[in-house]
């Protein structure tokens, strides 16, 4: 399924915050959305999973129109995972991941024996079996974020949203994480934070400054010196990772 996102627009009390971004996802394609705090990259996001409506632009997963769609068909083909996932009301962990089967089902259907399999499989995947029957709100960030994770993964949607999918998570769980979205072998778009793990992990980036997109390409093709100093006001040399091989960001000081 690809993502095609025409001339988004977003602003909050007339001021820009999304500046006609206009970004494609392939089929299968990991695509990596990076820039500073602040320059529009969740509510880039949100304006393409629905939460915010944009000012103008078009968003395609492959034919479905998402801005016209119900919210309803959307999640039968994207799943996201979001920044803050802090709830009011407190679920068991197999609850909330139970919920991601919602989509999938009539007003009154239950869930069947296939679905409590998708949930105790997403389960495992996140490796938090053993706290299905915990409460959601008991759970560490870290854990919080996987459950969230798993309840995506029950959803199984064609395409994923992540927005900074490794907060809280220690180094394990953030290379098990995108792993684990990587094997998916789904369109993928995700904003990171981690220049070293945008590099490994994903097929091309968009770079964000004040609301546009400053550059896009290979990782190893933009990520170079002059573009960290230019959008992130950080000095820094590129290097190759003596051991993996992968493209390594050595940061100098802050001009
Ligand atoms: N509902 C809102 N009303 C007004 N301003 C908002 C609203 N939501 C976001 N903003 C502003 O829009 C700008 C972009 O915010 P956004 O969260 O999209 O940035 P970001 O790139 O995701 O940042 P970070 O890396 O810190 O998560 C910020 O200045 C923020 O304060």
């Amino acid at each position: 399924m690809n993502l095609n996102v025409e001339h988004l627009a977003v602003s909050f009390s007339n001021v820009n915050i999304v500046k006609d971004v206009s970004l494609k996802v392939r089929n299968k394609q990991f695509v990596g959305l990076i820039g500073p705090n602040g320059c529009g990259k969740s509510t880039l996001l949100k304006s393409i999973y629905k939460v915010i409506k944009p000012k103008h632009g078009d968003v395609f997963l492959s034919d479905l129109d998402v801005i016209k769609a119900s919210p309803k068909v959307v999640a039968q083909k994207l799943g996201v995972v979001g920044q803050f996932n802090e709830l009011s009301f407190d679920f068991k962990v197999r609850e909330m991941v139970a919920m991601g089967r919602t989509p999938h089902k009539g007003m009154l259907e239950t869930d069947n024996k296939q679905d409590q399999d998708i949930v105790t499989g997403a389960l495992r995947k996140v490796n938090l079996e053993g706290h299905a029957e915990r409460s959601y709100n008991s759970l560490s960030g870290g854990e919080k974020q996987r459950v969230i994770l798993a309840r995506v993964l029950a959803q199984q949607p064609e395409f994923m949203i992540l927005d900074e999918p490794t907060n809280h998570l220690d180094i394990k769980f953030q290379l098990q994480i995108l792993n684990i979205v990587k094997k998916l072998d789904i369109g993928i778009l995700a904003a990171l934070h981690d220049l070293t793990l945008a590099a490994e992990y994903c097929d091309y980036l968009y770079v964000m400054k004040q609301g546009q997109v400053a550059a896009s390409g290979k990782p190893e093709d933009i990520l170079t010196k002059e573009l960290i100093g230019q959008v992130f006001d950080v000095a820094c040399e590129t290097y190759r990772n003596p051991v993996t091989g992968a493209l390594g960001f050595a940061y100098l000081e802050t001009r």
